[in-house]
């Protein structure tokens, strides 16, 4: 019988009366795990083996894990440094010995923790007192470490558990494959095998000498094992923010851009907000210290912007009747929204004066010194737009949040009147949680006010929102805590995994 050259060392290899692991097989003779597994495949196939499937604990040290196989653990440093110092004899102060243990950042915590947990001692308003008859030598939990270190392993389920709590180790399973001769793989191998002219993997030599035109290749097989790859990619969230764009601009709209920090003067005073407003102080800025200002906000928008915070617009217009400094709104700050874009754009200032119909959007980074939870971040992406048109309703804002979050499958949208003192009427979005059917906030909008539009010298309608990407996201995805999709927290098998295809 003939057979590609793998399968003939496969079926060498392969016992009748014992199962045989694949990996060792592969170390046996030479080959790639995948390749002896995609060889057993197919022996099983032609009936030669059978294949055997199992799943092995597996368990890895994490970064710490192995930083305490190598170095020992904090607790042991700990108590040597205090029986050193004859804390059998008396207690010694804590803080001495820290130093002497040379413990610092939380490997203190983490020392004086599991020392007491352990009965190496015990720790007293400060105060250090040992037991001088504790066995280290036979601190369970480091034999472990080196053990496992060393590549063996620990079976000991308690100890094991105790490590997982202390996060020194990772444990998953593995699926290990074994093959056994059948019958007529044993008849095979005594009317004997030998390797067919098959090539079943293309090289640089079989393409440089022109040979891969003549050669014949193995089947390929689909259901083989192979190994997971995991390149880079790009982070779900900006898949995301990505998707979020094409969807808008196939509702045609174009992308605005402009500055990260920018003046006061377009992230507020723009929008008609007071420059006592408490949103300007309980949004709580980040603001830039230098440079603290800039000079160039274009006079005669001041002037009107002025008029209008001061005497209002309009015949009977009412304005605030508060002192507006000009000073005040020349200083910079990390935007707290990017409807400061949306001001730089009305207001001609990023590409000149607009007529209507205009539609415009950006996905970008806003900042507020917000208390991070379930549902805040200190930074996240706002997905800003509007849209001018001679007369707009809120049938339009309605029916444009419709569209859009349909695209993401978010159709049981809610809306709840609010106030912002540059919309009028104003909504917030609310849309329900997949997983705890909560209504979450997704987003705030309105119709610009003519206290914000006249001094930008707009005189047609403009409807305007501004949503979190990260909240989309959640519905979208199920995921309960905005932590899980944006910043330092989330989980790396998530962000090898997800994918945002709708
Ligand atoms: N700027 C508002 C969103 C918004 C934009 C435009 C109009 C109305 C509301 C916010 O940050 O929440």
């Amino acid at each position: 019988m003939q057979l590609p050259e793998t399968q003939v060392a496969v079926l060498r290899a392969a016992d009748a009366q014992s199962q045989r692991d694949v990996t060792d097989i592969a170390s046996e003779v030479g080959e790639q795990p995948q390749a002896v597994a995609r060889a057993a495949f197919e022996l099983e196939e032609r009936g030669l083996v059978d294949l055997g499937e199992r799943t092995e604990a597996e368990v890895t040290l994490t970064g710490e894990g192995e930083d305490y196989a190598a170095d020992g653990l904090p607790e042991l440093a700990l108590y040597e440094a205090a029986l050193a110092a004859g804390a059998a004899e008396e207690p010694v102060s804590l803080g001495r010995l820290i130093g002497e243990a040379g413990l610092d950042g939380d490997a203190v915590d983490i020392a004086l923790a599991n020392f007491a947990r352990k009965g190496y001692g015990t720790v007293d308003s400060g105060d250090v007192t040992v037991d001088a008859d504790a066995d280290l030598e036979s601190d369970a939990e480091l034999q472990a470490l080196e053990t496992l270190a060393a590549g063996d392993a620990v079976d000991d389920e308690a100890v094991l558990d105790q490590l997982d709590r202390r996060g020194l180790i990772d444990r998953d399973e593995r699926t290990v494959r074994s093959v056994t001769l059948t019958g007529d793989g044993v008849t095979a191998l005594m009317e004997g095998v030998e390797a067919a002219e098959t090539v079943d993997r293309l090289t640089p030599e079989l393409l440089t000498s022109g040979e891969w035109e003549t050669v014949e290749f193995t089947d390929y097989n689909v259901e083989a094992d192979a190994d997971d790859i995991e390149p880079g990619r790009k982070h779900a969230l900006r898949e995301m923010a990505d998707r979020v764009k094409d969807v808008l601009v196939g509702m045609g709209f174009q992308e605005m851009q402009g500055p990260t920090v920018d003046a006061d003067f377009w992230i507020h005073d723009c929008l008609f907000m007071p420059q006592d407003h408490p949103a300007r102080t309980h949004w709580d800025r980040f603001a830039i210290e230098n440079p603290g200002k800039i000079d160039d906000v274009p006079d005669d928008i001041v002037d009107r912007v002025k008029t209008a915070h001061s005497d209002g617009v309009g015949e009977d217009g009412e304005g605030y009747h508060s002192p507006w400094d000009e000073d005040f709104a020349r200083q910079l700050a990390l935007r707290g929204h990017t409807t400061s874009l949306t001001a730089r754009h009305l207001a001609g200032e990023a590409l000149g004066d607009l007529e209507p119909p205009q539609r415009f959007f950006s996905v970008e980074k806003a900042y507020r010194n917000d208390e991070l939870d379930a549902t805040h971040l200190l930074e996240f992406f706002q997905i800003e737009g509007w849209v001018m048109a001679e007369e707009l309703s809120v049938r339009d804002l309605m029916g444009t949040f419709t569209e859009f979050y349909e695209q993401f499958g978010i159709t049981d949208l809610e809306f709840k009147p609010t106030y912002n003192p540059y919309t009028e009427p104003s909504f917030e979005l609310f849309g329900r949680h997949p997983e705890t059917g909560e209504l979450i906030e997704i987003g705030n909008s309105g119709i610009f006010r003519p206290e914000m539009l006249e001094p930008l010298e707009v005189d047609c309608d403009v409807m305007a929102w501004g949503l979190a990407l990260e909240r989309l996201m959640m519905l979208a995805t199920g995921a309960e805590d905005i932590r899980d999709v944006h910043g330092t927290l989330v989980d790396l098998e998530y962000l090898r995994t997800e994918e945002v295809i709708y």
